[in-house]
């Protein structure tokens, strides 16, 4: 991470030398705390009135017992609030006077069942007072009075449980925590962040937007409003896709719109040409988020981070990779953050198989790739390449061929990119060719195969590419071809198969690793036809 990032978020803090008078004024009242949000929180059920009281009282005692816990698993990098705003001493003046000997207990109780629920499903957490992960997804309607309809879209999707992520980082969010998160691909990010948004915003409002999601590919953000709507079907709540259209003709403060979803740099002219205020918005993800902070997107981020100014936003970062410049910017930016693992972090699917195939030269991976087709493919299959020049010219090269193949890089307009999309989607083509623009949270149900024609440039492009196979459980695939230039950073490969459970040969283990920036090559054309016969096709 380029030190020039840390400029992110920056105006977000709240200056206490300034505002020391105001601070002064609070120091001696009671804990600001949240209760009285909790209670008017549940007046809208109408069946869960004996809950109410139950969670009312809970969350009393928890505001006592919060006051006692310790960083959870380790590091005490996130900087208390409530530590800094003194509550450590009155615990132990409480504890002196002996009033928290039966909550201690108790306390310690819920600590060791909460540690054994993470240990059950592999998830880690550091910071202080955390919530414990979620039993159920019933239990958002008894801990956090969660509307029916949310319970009833939940079930219509047919997920029975909460997956891991979904345990942790729900009641996190839902709890008022800034978060960040990293989980396996495919292990269901995407409704750990809508979920808990759509909870704590409660209700419609046409009072701007509250909520923004930041997506680094158009795609993605589609498909996250697409999620996001089947959430909410039964409410009045409006989630939308900011489109070019959208940009170019809506007025935004006539605009009902409550959860807003755009790449970077569509929302970012929307700021520039002020064509839209921000200043409400309570809730901002980053989803992907290391590719968000990349240095190519980090003015845009920069820009709408600066834009949502509500002094209480909540942000949160996902991502299935986190590198640790990403978590140290998380660290040095958010506030009183929680950090959820699940499994180890910067690791692929467990559920894909993994297979690293010598393919010597440009020549041989054709030659591999037609090979399979004639006798093992087994469609949906993603093959990726390096650039869009390529993923051109291995398009040219299959589409006269005896398989349904379909394309999708940068340089297509986007009404051609998502037919692509659809079509492969809805198993018209069995072969989409993609470079890295689908590499990161597309959710194809049920890809077979994950060709890397090309050697993926860094580990966590390959993590993600291969994770559009082996979702939600499901079992998948994985084939990256290699030649000579590649064989420098096949270690680095090699690392992330054998942690995710696969062989690989010890001729690979025994290379030295590499430190590698962007492997990407210059490689020999794909094409085997002539210029000639190109250049009169063109015209
Ligand atoms: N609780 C659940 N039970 C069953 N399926 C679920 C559950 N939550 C999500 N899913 C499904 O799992 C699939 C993957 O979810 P999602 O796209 O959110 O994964 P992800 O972790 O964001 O992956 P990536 O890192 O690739 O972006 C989706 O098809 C989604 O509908």
């Amino acid at each position: 991470m380029e030190k020039s990032s840390y400029f992110l978020f920056g105006g977000t803090n709240f200056n206490k030398k300034k505002f020391a008078p105001d601070f002064a004024k609070f120091k001696n009242c009671p804990e600001d705390d949240d209760s009285s949000k909790k209670v008017s929180l549940f007046e809208e059920e109408e069946d869960t009135e004996q809950q109410e009281k139950k969670v009312v009282v809970s969350s009393k005692k928890r505001k006592r017992r919060s006051s006692n816990t310790v960083p959870v698993e380790g590091f005490d990098v996130f900087k208390s609030s409530k530590k800094a705003r003194g509550e450590g001493k009155e615990e132990d003046e409480n504890t002196k006077n002996g009033i928290l000997e039966n909550p201690k207990k108790e306390l310690n109780r819920r600590m060791e069942r909460d540690a054994l629920s993470r240990k059950q499903y592999n998830i880690h957490v550091s910071g202080n007072n955390i919530p414990p992960p979620l039993k159920s997804f019933a239990e958002l309607s008894s801990r956090y009075s969660c509307k029916r309809y949310i319970l009833r879209n939940l079930a219509e999707l047919g997920f029975k449980e909460p997956t891991p992520i979904q345990r942790q980082a729900i009641p996190v969010l839902l709890s008022g925590r800034e978060c960040f998160a990293c989980a396996p691909t495919g292990s269901g990010k995407t409704f750990a962040f809508i979920c808990p948004m759509v909870i704590k915003l409660k209700r419609p409002s046409t009072d701007g937007i509250r909520a923004i999601i930041l997506s680094p590919a158009r795609e993605l953000a589609a498909q996250t409003a697409r999620e996001g709507k089947k959430l909410i079907k039964g409410s009045k709540f409006r989630i939308r896709l900011m489109t070019k259209p959208l940009v170019k003709t809506a007025d935004f403060s006539k605009l009902h719109c409550d959860v807003l979803i755009s790449t970077p740099m569509r929302l970012k002219r929307a700021i520039k040409a002020k064509k839209i205020d921000l200043s409400k918005v309570e809730y901002l993800v980053l989803d992907e988020s290391d590719k968000l902070f990349e240095q190519s997107l980090l003015k845009q981020i920069d820009c709408v981070v600066k834009a949502c100014s509500n002094p209480s936003i909540i942000r949160s970062l996902f991502s299935a990779t986190l590198p640790d410049s990403v978590e140290e910017l998380a660290r040095s930016i958010m506030h009183d953050a929680v950090r959820v693992i699940i499994g180890r972090k910067n690791t692929a699917s467990e559920t894909v198989k993994q297979k690293l195939v010598f393919a010597g030269t440009e020549e041989g991976k054709l030659l591999a790739l037609r090979q399979s087709f004639a006798e093992s493919l087994n469609p949906p299959v993603l093959i990726f390449v390096q650039s869009k020049e390529r993923a051109k010219e291995l398009y040219d090269e299959l589409k006269c061929e005896n398989v349904r193949v379909g394309v999708i890089h940068s340089d297509l307009p986007s009404g051609e990119r998502e037919n692509a999309v659809d079509h492969f989607r809805a198993g018209e083509t069995w072969v989409l060719i993609a470079t890295d623009v689908i590499a990161r949270g597309m959710d194809f149900k049920g890809i077979n195969c994950v060709i890397n024609y090309d050697f993926p440039d860094s580990a966590s492009a390959y993590i993600h590419r291969i994770g559009r196979s082996g979702r939600a459980g499901r079992s998948g695939e994985a084939i990256t071809f290699y030649t000579e230039e590649d064989v420098p950073f096949l270690r680095n490969i090699a690392n992330t198969m054998i942690s995710s459970g696969c062989e690989v040969p010890s001729w690979i283990m025994s290379l030295k690793k590499k430190k590698w920036k962007k492997h990407r090559p210059r490689r020999d054309s794909i094409s085997t036809r002539p210029k000639d016969d190109k250049k009169e096709e063109d015209e």
